[in-house]
């Protein structure tokens, strides 16, 4: 069997003396798409933070690729096919739209890399020499997926990429994400929309005050567990 691209087991993390992370473990099947849900301060970012190395755990094993991944370093992570998309986004600001596309490949990639961002994602054609940093929220984050798109990561982790956008650019986002995952990427969402979170889902891993309290397939998921995890109530 082919190992998940992304593996908890038993990690136990936080911010100095502060644990925010109890004992969670969940797996990423590759290609699959996983959503991350919960209320805030569950600790769906500080997941993110430890899957990407910018978190240590203080018990429990990060795996990537099957390898355990505890004391990689971010940058080493990116090499081994993980791929954080942070609030905020990670695009060159002061670059044009052509030149972030270019730098995220090596330059023997470089003249096929643009036309294939821009086939996957055809609304950065039109853009393709503005300055980035000029471009609107939701068109900065279809660079930062098409960015993420190009480096052919085996995962690539979001968290909350439709933060403060308008619903019609929100139906673009999840449109892209849809192409990263049938371009067999695996995808680990942070996602205030819970449905369309869901939708897209094959497996859902709910965060309940630093821990799981539901690893399963979208599928199976009890509305009252999830009310409970949101809510704090017994539906
Ligand atoms: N740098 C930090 N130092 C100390 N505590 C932190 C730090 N970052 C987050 N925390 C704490 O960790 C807990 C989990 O935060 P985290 O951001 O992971 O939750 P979240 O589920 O992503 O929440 P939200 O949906 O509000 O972003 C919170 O109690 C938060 O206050």
């Amino acid at each position: 069997m082919t190992a998940p691209v992304l593996e908890f087991a038993g990690v136990t993390a936080g911010y100095g003396r502060t644990t925010v992370l109890r004992d969670v473990s969940f797996a990423v099947a590759p290609g699959t798409v996983t959503a991350m849900l919960g209320a805030n301060g569950a600790g769906k970012t500080t997941v993110l933070r430890t899957a990407s190395g910018l978190v240590r755990p203080t018990s429990g094993e990060v795996r990537i690729a099957g390898t355990v991944a505890n004391r990689r370093a971010p940058n080493q992570r990116a090499k081994d096919g993980f791929c954080l998309i942070p609030e905020g986004r990670g695009v060159f600001r002061s670059l044009s739209v052509r030149d972030n596309l270019r730098l995220q490949v090596p330059p023997w990639r470089r003249g096929e890399a643009v036309d294939e961002a821009v086939e996957a994602f055809p609304v950065l054609g039109e853009r393709i020499t503005q300055i980035a940093g000029t471009m609107s929220g939701g068109q900065q984050q279809m660079l930062a997926l098409a960015r993420a798109y190009l480096s052919k990561p085996s995962i690539v982790a979001l968290d909350e990429v439709s933060m403060g956008l308008a619903p019609k650019i929100v139906d673009e986002i999840f449109a892209s994400l849809r192409t990263l995952a049938s371009a067999g990427i695996a995808l680990l969402i942070v996602e205030q929309y819970v449905q369309r979170a869901l939708d897209l889902a094959d497996q859902v891993v709910l965060m309940d005050h630093g821990s799981t309290s539901y690893v399963g397939s979208a599928s199976d998921l009890d509305e009252a567990e999830l009310m409970r995890t949101y809510l704090g109530v017994s539906a």
